[in-house]
């Protein structure tokens, strides 16, 4: 094989590689992939209606295969892949979308093309982005690869929706449009060159003529006298490559059946014995324009494989990364599902710990239950109006009864103190909601952050039982608090009370230095509001003793219950309920989501056409 035949061949296979991944030129556009077919250049044969597209087509082929008629016949863009063999060897055709069937007879060709092309589009004469594949083997072809599109037409003609004029030029366009489509322009040349659709097309998207070949048909057709001499010379309208004339058969010819090959030689005379062209004669005719097209895409395709390469190594990286993401596929077997099952817990339980224990950020808002709203809730409890000296009044001399207190109202004091220790359980409850709802954000957190959400059933079902773990704790942690209340309750701290005498005597006592004569205030409105106030200080100081014992020991309880508790038993209650299951229950936790099962596919399918693709060009493209 020469490096000319299989730098095209190569191309020729990863373009039809490309096809069956549904990554083609003309595609709809949303794929999320880099388009590995755009970065492949390609030659496009545009031109208006009847402007002699099929002809040059079928004489650089030198064969009959591709459907004639009136109206629309090209509706699918044909991919036609040359590929030339041995001398002596027999002609056949094959299509992409019937492999293994080799086409003897061109006619059958002809018909598979229309027959594919009703299969996409119905009988409908619409048209359709999707190629049709066609690869002709043949020693009279030479290694080349065209892209035969719809004619550009002006009008919709019988039974066409109104639309054809501008569906047709905007597939054309998402061919021409790419910088690395070669555009083979077809003009006829019995018509004012001005006027001809492929160059308007051409001129538009290719200003400076590199890329664009311009084919004149119908030397023949012009009328007696003129020639084609300001188009063929470059002198009407300039392109970088030279123009190349032809003259293909006549419709009269093509009614007769007249042979290809013969009407390759007809060509051949027509140039060598015209007056007018006889200069240019070897660069005329269809089998020149298809060496000149095959030599100039092997140099295209030479030029542009650093290129393709880079694009190929950047997508195989894109896919990897992407296919990591997504996960490797399920294994099948039981062990080796519970492996993974638990293997996935194993994951999200150190991510839910560093969550916890920092490294991940959530655990933080933990101590900021601790550090912001219990102290807050805490001194928001309502004790100034518990302790009002009204409420104080009348609480006391309920506690009293018919006999009013003598000295201390040790009743009174502990029921005031009983009734704002009620107060407490709010906060302390509200502190291990609060402690409940933070772990709670940070199970889903981290389940988001597993491979777990691959896993729409196996997630809900770990989500559940963590959730009812967590529930489990946070119980567990609320009888904890409101014990911690209720012992505040229970057992008055008695030394508290032993140092008040005293304590109500140290204002006096400061006062003695400067008034030694006077009497202690205390003793003075022992049972006037005074006497009250300080009752209501007392049981003040120390519910605002506790309130310091509890804003401590609070934290301690739901860390001790819930927080421990989480790092320590967060999955247990999953484990027991996994342990159950049999093989097939297993199975069906590793359901995946559908569209992720087929986006792994594909990812996975295009992976290997990348890389089968780098090995390809490693292999060809340094032969020199
Ligand atoms: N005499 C002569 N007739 C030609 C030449 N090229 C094309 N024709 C005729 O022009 C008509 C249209 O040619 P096609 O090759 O079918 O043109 P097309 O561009 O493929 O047409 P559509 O597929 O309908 O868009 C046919 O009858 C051909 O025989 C030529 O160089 N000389």
């Amino acid at each position: 094989m020469t490096t000319m035949e299989s730098l095209i061949g190569l191309v020729n296979r990863i373009q039809r590689a490309c096809t069956v991944l549904g990554d083609y030129g003309g595609g709809t556009g949303d794929n999320a992939f880099n388009s590995l077919w755009e970065a492949l250049p390609t030659v496009a044969v545009v031109g208006g209606q009847s402007s002699g597209k099929s002809s040059v087509l079928e004489s650089i082929v030198g064969r009959d295969f591709l459907p004639r008629g009136s109206g629309i016949v090209t509706r699918r863009p044909l991919v036609l892949q040359l590929h030339k063999t041995e001398e002596g060897t027999e002609e056949y055709a094959e299509f992409l979308h019937l492999p293994k069937r080799k086409f003897i007879d061109f006619a059958l060709v002809r018909k598979e093309i229309q027959d594919e092309t009703d299969r996409i589009t119905g009988k409908s004469k619409q048209i359709s982005p999707v190629p049709i594949h066609l690869s002709i083997f043949s020693p009279n072809v030479v290694n080349l690869t065209l892209i035969d599109l719809p004619g550009l037409t002006k009008v919709a003609v019988e039974g066409q929706p109104e639309t054809i004029v501008e569906d047709i030029e905007s597939m054309v366009r998402t061919y021409v449009d790419k910088p690395n489509c070669i555009i083979l322009a077809i003009s006829p040349a019995n018509q004012d060159i001005a006027t001809s659709d492929a160059i308007k097309l051409a001129k538009e998207v290719d200003p400076t003529g590199e890329r664009t070949f311009g084919v004149l048909t119908k030397l023949d057709l012009m009328d007696k006298g003129t020639n084609a001499l300001e188009v063929l010379e470059g002198r009407s309208y300039k392109l970088q490559h030279p123009w190349v004339g032809i003259v293909n058969r006549s419709q009269a010819d093509i009614n007769r059946n007249a042979d290809m090959m013969l009407a390759r030689r007809k060509e051949r005379e027509y140039f060598d014995t015209s007056p007018d062209y006889g200069h240019l004669a070897s660069k005329m005719g269809s089998e020149y324009l298809a060496k000149l097209l095959s030599k100039h895409l092997e140099s295209v395709i030479r030029s542009r494989i650093p290129s393709i390469l880079s694009l190929i190594n950047k997508s195989i990286e894109e896919l990897e990364r992407e296919l990591d993401r997504l996960g490797r596929p399920v294994a099948v077997d039981a062990g080796a599902q519970l492996y993974t099952i638990l293997e996935m817990c194993r994951a999200f339980d150190k991510i839910f710990k560093e969550h916890l224990d920092g490294g991940r950020p959530g655990g933080d808002r933990i101590y900021g239950v601790f550090d912001n709203q219990l102290p807050a809730a805490l001194k928001k409890l309502p004790f100034d109006r518990h302790l009002s000296l009204q409420s104080v009044k009348r609480i006391v001399s309920e506690a009293d009864g018919y006999q009013p207190h003598l000295i201390a109202p040790e009743q009174g004091y502990r029921r005031l103190i009983e009734g704002a220790l009620g107060y407490f359980r709010g906060p302390a409850e509200a502190s291990v909601d609060a402690v409940h709802f933070v772990l709670k954000e940070l199970v889903r957190k981290s389940i988001a952050e597993t491979q777990l959400k691959r896993f729409p059933s196996l997630q809900v079902e770990l989500a559940l039982a963590a959730n009812t773990s967590l529930e489990k704790f946070r119980e567990e942690s609320k009888k904890s608090v409101i014990r911690l209340v209720e012992m505040e309750s229970a057992y008055l701290t008695a030394e508290f009370f032993r140092k008040l005498p005293q304590e109500m005597e140290r204002p006096a006592v400061a006062n003695s230095k400067n008034q030694t004569a006077s009497p202690s205030p205390a003793t003075q409105d022992l049972y006037g509001d005074g006497h009250f106030r300080r009752i209501a200080s007392n049981v003040s100081a120390y519910v605002g003793m506790v309130s310091d014992t509890l804003r401590n020991t609070i934290p301690k309880a739901c860390v001790y219950c819930q927080v421990r508790q989480a790092k320590l038993a967060l999955l247990n209650y999953f484990y027991s309920q996994i342990s159950k299951r049999e093989g097939k229950q297993l199975g069906l936790l590793l359901d995946e989501d559908p569209a992720l099962m087929g986006r792994r596919l594909e990812c996975a399918q295009r992976l290997e056409l990348y890389k089968k693709a780098r090995d390809e060009i490693d292999a060809v493209a340094w032969v020199r």
